[in-house]
């Protein structure tokens, strides 16, 4: 019998038929099983069926994921003369997708992405959502981790800093807080994806982040997460962009993290996967802005433990105290807190069932055709292949202290050790080596 490479590199039988032939029977079964979202007793009733066809659904399904994204990619050409304004977010999704399974394209592909981009760059700096379009902070972000992860020098150079810098500055209100686009509301989107923006390109400077710590602070509310503005519900995506961009400036000793952790924490719910707020379904893209919450309270335990203590102690924090360094080694440069981040101890393990989260994203938002989904019953897109495949990364990485030198151990990467992604730096949600090539280039030029 001939054993042929499977999708991630072991061998297969070849004579084995693809899960949905094999598991016929069972396929229904784990259907319903999915839509109710028992995720647990979908993983019980694989283990009594086969441990082949076990392994098989517990595998990441690499080529078809790799064909489903490439081919996305290769779409978009056409349609670079289709006024659509998240064509930068596409190239980010897909490409960030791609280096997360640790593959690249080809390099006409890839100058087709950097000339693309360099017509969405506007004259005055930032990037639109497409050629001639109004530069915008969530396209300029996308398109920035986009040329990131390209790496290369045609890539990092094609970015015009100088002119970047005076865009985030227009697009700074007198409060603190960003606005998304000239005239364009202000959230903590904003502040994240500014602050995210100059951090990466070494041009955060003390007057980009005047009073940001402020206004993000107002945005926590009562529950103990971080809404989009002042006032409003707590949210997992805000929650994520908040608490990285007060990391960015060190300033996260401003929020009240042990409220924080403690509500992303009860946000992972009995399906497995997180909800993005209180009383809402679960959806495989929290698994990113969730669970990358809690991969960088990981680093901040100490820093969350001292406000607890203190609020023991006198009744807790008045607004505006600012008691801790969040960082044990304060970096020179602002744009550098970013890389000393990744060097500070993770003081404790994982802050959520990691190893059920990777359960819901195999089981609940893979699509074995390629791509994955937010919850079953929907349909796979970029947007959640992207933040799905982000989360499962952060899970699998979720007990390492060092991901660059020392790879997770075989029992925290569920499914075959070949499941195993390219491992991210957190605040800014690129692939980590890329992140320490752009940082270099940056700081260097
Ligand atoms: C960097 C960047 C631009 C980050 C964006 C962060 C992000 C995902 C914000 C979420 C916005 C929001 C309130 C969604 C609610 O959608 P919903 O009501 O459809 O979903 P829900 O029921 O799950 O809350
Ligand atoms: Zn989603």
């Amino acid at each position: 019998m001939a054993a042929v490479p499977s999708s991630s590199g072991s061998t297969r039988c070849s004579s084995h038929p693809h899960p949905h032939q094999e598991m016929k029977l069972t396929i229904t079964q784990l259907e319903q099983l999915k839509v109710e979202r028992k995720v647990f007793e979908i993983y019980h009733l694989l283990s009594d069926v086969s441990p082949h066809a076990k392994s098989l659904m517990m595998e990441l399904w690499r080529d078809k994921h790799i064909e489903f994204l490439t081919r996305g990619l290769r779409q978009l050409g056409p349609s670079f003369f289709v006024l659509d304004a998240n064509r930068p977010w596409l190239c980010y999704w897909i490409l960030h997708s791609i280096a997360l399974l640790g593959e690249s394209v080809d390099s006409e592909l890839e100058n087709n992405v950097v000339d693309f981009l360099s017509r969405c760059q506007d004259k005055d700096g930032g990037y639109g959502g497409g050629p001639g379009q109004m530069p915008h902070l969530a396209t300029t972000y996308a398109a920035v981790n986009t040329l990131v992860t390209l790496g290369s020098e045609r890539a990092l150079s094609s970015i015009d800093r100088g002119k970047m810098y005076k865009f985030l500055l227009k697009m700074k209100d007198s409060s603190g807080a960003f606005r998304m686009h000239d005239g364009g509301e202000m959230d903590v989107r904003a502040s994240y994806t500014a602050i995210s923006v100059a951090s990466m390109l070494n041009i955060l400077d003390s007057v980009l982040i005047r009073d940001v710590g402020s206004f993000i602070q107002r945005c926590q509310t009562y529950e103990g997460g971080i809404a989009g503005e002042p006032g409003s519900e707590a949210h997992g995506g805000y929650t994520f962009c908040g608490l990285a961009a007060m990391i960015l400036i060190n300033e996260a000793d401003k929020l009240d993290l042990p409220n924080l952790i403690d509500w992303v924490a009860f946000r992972q719910g009995v399906e497995c996967g997180f909800q993005g707020r209180t009383n809402k379904l679960v959806d495989g893209c929290y698994s990113f802005w969730q669970g990358g919450v809690l991969a960088l309270m990981q680093k901040l335990l100490s820093v969350a433990g001292k406000q607890s203590e203190a609020s023991t102690l006198c009744g807790g924090l008045g607004s505006g105290e600012s008691m801790y360094n969040m960082t044990s080694s304060t970096p020179g440069k602002l744009s550098d807190i970013g890389f000393s981040f990744m060097n500070e101890k993770t003081e404790c393990g994982p802050l959520f069932h990691s190893v059920a989260l990777q359960q819901y994203l195999l089981l609940c938002s893979q699509v074995l055709e390629g791509g994955f989904k937010d919850k079953p019953g929907k349909n796979r897109d970029h947007y959640h292949s992207c933040y799905c495949l982000s989360g499962l990364s952060v899970s699998q990485y979720s007990c390492c202290k060092d991901p660059r030198h020392n790879p997770p151990l075989p029992n925290e990467v569920l499914g075959p050790y070949s499941n195993l992604l390219e491992p991210i730096h957190p605040l800014y949600n690129v692939i980590l080596d890329k992140y320490y090539k752009g940082h270099e280039f940056f700081s260097s030029s």
